[in-house]
């Protein structure tokens, strides 16, 4: 803070904000009512004023009165002597920004020539005019001063204009000497370029955000289109290329982990749009609300909670490119009317907006659900059907397509044996076994196994005993389990490892034995052993029991009816 005592020219003032590095000088008139304000910017188009006021001849002068210099604001009043000569008009329309002035009332009594400018309003349109007139008449549409008036404070608020421009709009009341409100003084900036720039800065960032949620293209994805195929599923991949380069809309039908989104981003990249964006996005992962400001976005503070910046939806994320919308079967009917309209027009409405957007998306969709039974149930919109399932392709379960397992094994341990840095090798009984397994979960299944037998194992050879249970149960269903159908490292699961090596010791060697006998014969042959082994292996029966996964009254019954003793 400090106080100024001296004259100031009108230089002076500009050079004194330049020189303390003042943000702000506040304009006072001749009545001591602050009319204007000097920001640093206008020290920059000072320049051309005190040009074209030396030209003029005028020397305009200012007094700083005993005001209060703030380190943001200086408070200067014109000298009341040579004011006739500074005409605060020109003042004004020599800034950058517009300026539009009302009294207490909201009456306008100036702008500048920056604001006609900048809004396109002349001065004879508003001038004397009431703000709530102006209002009504359509020349502005929300009146920062009235605001300014109502609340007694500044106000901040971004403006559209009618050809599309954004403005900042900044009411600053001004108090009089007796602390009433005098005057409003609003300024405007054009900062529709400002926006543009942040509106892509906000788009980059959204995306990078939906690398962490989503599957967005990215060339460089270990996994993307390297392909296993068999007869049949080759023809899949080939009606996708015949489909590719066309914008028909693909519906891929098959179980969970059979390749669907694989197939989707094959489509993607032997399309046109392969240079731009891929988004998956799968439809039963999220709530209705949040599925829908996902997928259609949500204007600023659509709702409680909603950022305040709005978030644009997928579909207009991936405009330009493909969205994918993994188990669409399980997108709710109240969206699925709204995707209609996107697949019918290529418009849609943010949660919360009142303008429809347009899009230029390729979509495509998978379900594990058979979508002609979603529809006959009434869970899914038959025109949404027919509308999405142009061109329909379905991948068949791994069980019916066995002559890829194999060469997916070695596709995978290599794969993984390459990131883990380990050498494995499968014995053949292993393939042999795995290539009998029905793998329920499909490649994902097979993938998991792969990198699990790689990472655990301590042997260079992946033999039978290592794979856990339910991978010893051949299709004919010849040893049966009750294990988990994927692999994981819980206790339970070693306890069921445990078993099935068990189990596959005792098979080999009773199958051969007891080829003529009944299946509850070859049972409970098959039981014993394990009992017996188990109780071999364990100092207690308690212990015994956990390792085979019973409760040891259990144990001790079935010791008893096998008349086994420790
Ligand atoms: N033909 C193939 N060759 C090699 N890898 C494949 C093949 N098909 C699928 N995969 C791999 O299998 C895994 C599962 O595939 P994908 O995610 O495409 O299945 P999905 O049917 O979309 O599964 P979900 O229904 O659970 O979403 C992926 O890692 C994928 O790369």
């Amino acid at each position: 803070m400090q106080n100024v005592e001296q004259d100031l020219k009108l230089e002076a003032a500009l050079a004194l904000l330049d020189r303390q590095s003042l943000d702000a000088v506040k304009v006072i008139d001749p009545q001591g009512e602050v009319i204007g304000v000097l920001t640093r910017q206008d020290v920059e188009s000072a320049g051309e004023l005190k040009e074209r006021l030396a030209r003029e001849g005028t020397r305009p002068a200012y007094r700083g009165a005993s005001s209060t210099v703030s380190d943001t604001a200086a408070t200067m009043q014109p000298a009341q002597d040579r004011l006739t000569r500074v005409p605060i008009q020109r003042l004004l329309d020599a800034l950058h920004d517009g300026v539009y002035i009302t009294d207490a009332h909201g009456v306008t009594v100036a702008i500048n020539q920056a604001y006609e400018r900048i809004t396109g309003l002349k001065g004879s349109d508003v001038l004397g005019r009431h703000m709530r007139e102006l209002v009504r008449s359509g020349y502005i549409s929300k009146s920062v001063s009235l605001e300014v008036i109502r609340d007694g404070q500044p106000v901040t608020l971004v403006q559209s204009l009618r050809d599309g421009r954004k403005i900042l709009v900044s009411g600053m009341p001004m108090q009089a000497d007796d602390g009433t409100l005098s005057h409003v003084v609003t300024s405007v900036r054009d900062i529709t370029e400002l926006l543009r720039a942040k509106h892509a800065q906000e788009q980059l960032r959204q995306l990078h955000s939906l690398h962490d949620t989503y599957s967005v293209n990215s060339g460089t994805d270990e996994q993307s289109l390297e392909l296993v195929t068999s007869d049949a599923t080759a023809d899949c991949f080939a009606l996708a290329e015949r489909v590719a380069a066309t914008d028909v809309k693909v519906l891929i039908q098959g179980e969970t982990g059979t390749g669907k989104t694989l197939l989707a981003r094959y489509l993607h990249e032997h399309s046109e749009r392969a240079n731009s964006v891929f988004l998956e996005l799968n439809c039963a992962a999220l709530p209705e609300g949040l599925l829908e400001a996902e997928l259609f976005g949500y204007a600023p503070g659509a709702f409680t909670g909603a950022s305040a910046r709005g978030k644009q939806g997928l579909l207009d994320v991936a405009n330009g490119g493909t969205l994918f919308l993994d188990e669409i079967g399980d997108l709710p009917l109240s969206l699925q009317a709204k995707l209609l309209k996107v697949v019918e027009e290529q418009r849609f409405m943010p949660v919360g907006g009142t303008e429809l957007k347009r899009t230029n998306v390729r979509l495509l969709t998978a379900s594990h659900h058979d979508l002609r039974v979603r529809v006959s149930e009434g869970r899914f919109r038959e025109d949404l059907y027919y509308r999405l399932s142009v061109v329909p392709i379905t991948l068949p379960p791994l069980r019916e397509r066995r002559a890829e397992i194999t060469p997916l094994l070695h596709h995978y341990l290599s794969h993984f044996c390459h990131r883990h840095a380990r050498v494995r090798r499968f014995d053949p009984e292993t393939l042999e076994l795995l290539g009998s397994h029905d793998w329920p979960g499909n490649i994902r299944e097979l993938i998991n196994l792969v990198e699990r037998l790689v990472v655990t194992t301590c042997d260079e050879l992946i033999t039978p005993k290592m794979l856990p249970m339910e991978c010893l149960a051949g299709p004919s269903g010849t040893l049966h389990s009750a294990a988990p159908s994927s692999p994981d490292n819980s206790p339970d699961n070693a306890v069921h490892q445990q078993q099935s090596r068990q189990l596959l010791e005792a098979h080999s060697s009773a199958t051969d034995d007891l080829r003529d006998t009944t299946l509850k014969e070859k049972t409970e042959a098959l039981e014993q052993q394990l009992i017996k082994r188990a109780l071999d292996s364990h100092r207690t029966t308690r212990a015994a029991a956990s390792a085979l996964g019973i409760n040891q009254s259990t144990l001790v019954k079935k010791m008893q009816k096998y008349a086994i003793r420790r």
